[in-house]
């Protein structure tokens, strides 16, 4: 037996000596490669708690004190300290999240896997032990990317506002969000990490002077006491401790057992404290640590020894598709700009910078910064391409609608990750762009079926320089161009049927589920018009005519059902006085389980069969034709 095995959960941490604490490292990290190398998931950032992870729960005594992990990636170690250990389904069907998980334990507290919470849940938590006199600690831990998302600094104007209430930040700095942090934090910190000469005199100084008889005790609560002038003068704070957090640091957070003295000196601390750990993202695993772009900040399935994909590649992504195009585009238009929030390369922006280092920002995890930077940019008379993950734009709609929208900014968004996400669970999946973004005027939207329309569908988003334009695409691999056989107004005609009775709306990637239960239908007499809008924002004007033509209207689309495109088609129709019942297909309004992208949209009924069986009852149940009179 591993001694990580004998951990069944945190109690079984406390008893463990100095050198047994070191092989538990070496286990876990063994065990972390070796498992998410077959499953895939976030091997980096995971190596590179280890330390922390056991220090954390060595120190505090979850879940009686609440440990917060912000964004939640990086919790793999502590699922393993808290007595879960089958990582052979990780983020698949029925097997444990990839974050944090309430239903799987008690020492979980927070699900959702934006970056730049944690540290608003800890001011909450915190202020509620208060009201309520609760005894516990309020522990979050927060890398250093996440440390650059604006609500990071909400919360601390507010932790450092109320010097009487506990509250402990770890800050988890590896100087890395997926590429080096940026930003004038990220200065700070580095110069944080490079002067760490205060906390070496104040052991030298606890170490010699305790041991000094008579003077030794009081010399050295004077120089623990120093005044902040002697601190800076080895260590300059500045930033945390002029906002008013006592900050600790910075400490090895591969050291255990310095994260573990600085812990408790931070648990004695009445009121909030910021204790800052610095480590490395893919710690032990030279191949993480040799990979520049992103230490293995996420990986597929791989040969752990070789590092070779294991899962089958169904040829070019989206992205990719979107990062040779922006390219050409860029080559043409010296005035298109683009902005990432800290995902250079997962959005497919990295041939962009590294062909115009100058027209492309990373503004850090600040997905909100990013969009009003975008207005100004498109004020200024260029013209940006804010390329992010879909359900990271949710937290900027307020900046897409009064900055971008309301002062008619020719900014184009560029959502990867749009729809059904599966593996990353319910918070990651690209769900509610299409529904929540229906109201926000002018703005254009735009769900390409293929390669050749999101090229082209590009091309038309960043022409228009009087209004926001968004195209958005899934995390898969493009499948084959699907051609249209006409054109109605907006709406390529994918298939026309001989008389046919109903109208297919295929959204996007939901175009090959509609030719698909159109042929199901025909199979069973019923003949039918499948077209894509190509821009589903706003609905095409020859669509109400082209529904008045038919028995009825189905929309099929990889986003919430709520409020979505079907929503906007059925308000269409009644616009324009055309009495056709619409049917919406898309996601029910639930949060969704982490699986696989197939999985989920066979579960909630996106698939041929599911769609043609539902428009066949429809139309069975509906009132039967009248034949007109010959
Ligand atoms: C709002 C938001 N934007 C982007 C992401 C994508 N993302 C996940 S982890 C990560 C980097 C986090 O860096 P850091 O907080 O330093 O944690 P580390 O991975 O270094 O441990 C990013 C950008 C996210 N989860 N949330
Ligand atoms: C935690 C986070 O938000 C990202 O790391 C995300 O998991 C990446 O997702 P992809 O694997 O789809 O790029
Ligand atoms: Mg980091």
């Amino acid at each position: 037996m591993t001694i990580l095995e004998n951990i069944r959960g945190p109690r079984d941490l406390k008893a463990l000596s100095e050198p047994e604490l070191g092989r538990l490292s070496e286990e876990i990290r063994e065990f972390l490669v070796h498992a998410v190398a077959r499953t895939g998931g976030h091997l980096g950032p995971n190596l590179g708690v280890v330390e922390l992870s056991i220090a954390l729960h060595r120190v505090f005594e979850s879940p009686v004190d609440r440990i917060v992990w912000d964004t939640g990636h990086q919790s793999y170690v502590h699922k393993l300290l808290t007595g879960r250990q089958d990582f052979s389904k990780l983020r698949g069907k029925g097997g444990l999240s990839g974050y944090p998980s309430r239903e799987e334990s008690e020492h979980d507290i927070v699900e959702n896997s934006h970056a730049s919470t944690a540290l608003g849940w800890a001011d909450g938590l915190a202020k509620a032990r208060q009201v309520q006199g609760e005894k516990g600690h309020v522990v979050a831990v927060i890398g250093d990317g996440a440390l650059t998302g604006g609500m990071a600094w909400e919360a601390l104007n507010n932790i450092a506002a109320a010097k009487n209430r506990p509250l402990i930040i770890v800050v988890n700095d590896n100087e890395r969000s997926y590429a080096p942090t940026i930003g004038g934090l990220a200065n700070h910190l580095a110069t944080l990490r490079t002067t760490d000469g205060y906390e070496k005199v104040l052991a030298w100084g606890k170490d010699v002077l305790l041991r000094t008889p008579v003077v030794g005790h009081t010399v050295y609560e004077a120089l623990h006491g120093a005044k902040k002038g002697f601190k800076d003068a080895f260590a300059p704070q500045g930033l945390f401790e002029d906002l008013g957090l006592k900050y600790v640091g910075p400490i090895d957070g591969h050291d255990i057992g310095a994260v573990e003295s600085a812990l408790r000196r931070a648990k004695r601390f009445h009121g909030p404290v910021l204790v800052h750990c610095l480590t490395e993202k893919g710690r032990g695993y030279e191949p993480a640590l040799a990979h520049e772009e992103d230490h293995f900040h996420t990986v597929g399935v791989m040969d752990p020894l070789t590092c070779e994909p294991l899962a089958p590649s169904n040829g070019p992504s989206w992205t990719s598709v979107f990062g040779d195009e922006i390219v050409r585009i860029g080559e043409e238009r010296e005035d298109v700009v683009a902005i990432t929030a800290a995902m250079l390369h997962p959005v497919g922006l990295g041939k962009f910078a590294a062909r115009f280092p100058d027209r492309v920002w990373d503004v850090g995890i600040a997905e909100q910064h990013a969009a009003v930077s975008a207005a100004g940019l498109a004020t200024g008379g260029v013209h940006p391409v804010v390329a992010v993950y879909a359900t990271f734009l949710n937290r900027a709609f307020d900046q897409l609608l009064m900055d971008v929208a309301l002062h008619r900014c020719g900014v184009t968004f560029v959502l990867d990750r749009a729809g059904v996400t599966g593996v990353d669970g319910a918070s990651h999946n690209g769900m509610w762009d299409m529904s929540i973004l229906q109201v926000v005027p002018g703005l254009r939207i735009a769900a390409p079926r293929d390669a050749d329309q999101l090229r082209a569908q590009l091309r038309e988003a960043v022409a228009v320089d009087d209004a926001p334009t968004l195209v958005r695409f899934p995390k898969e691999s493009v499948g084959p161009s699907i051609p249209a056989v006409d054109r109605i107004g907006g709406l390529d005609v994918l298939h026309r049927g001989e008389r046919p009775e109903v109208l297919l709306v295929a959204v996007g990637v939901m175009a090959p589920v509609c030719l698909q239960a159109a042929e199901l239908l025909e199979a069973r007499g019923i003949n039918c018009t499948v077209v894509d809008p190509r821009w589903v924002k706003p609905v095409d004007p020859a669509l109400p005519g082209l529904a008045a033509e038919h028995r009825l209207v189905a929309v099929v689309e990889d986003n919430s059902r709520a409020a979505g495109v079907g929503a906007a088609v059925a308000l269409a129709l009644e616009d324009a006085d055309v009495d056709v019942p619409v049917r919406r297909f898309g996601i029910p309004e639930q949060f969704l389980a982490h699986a696989k992208r197939g999985e989920v949209l066979a579960d909630i009924g996106l698939t041929p069969v599911e769609v043609a069986g539902r428009i066949s009852a429809s139309l069975a149940v509906q009132e039967p034709v009248k034949e007109t009179a010959e």
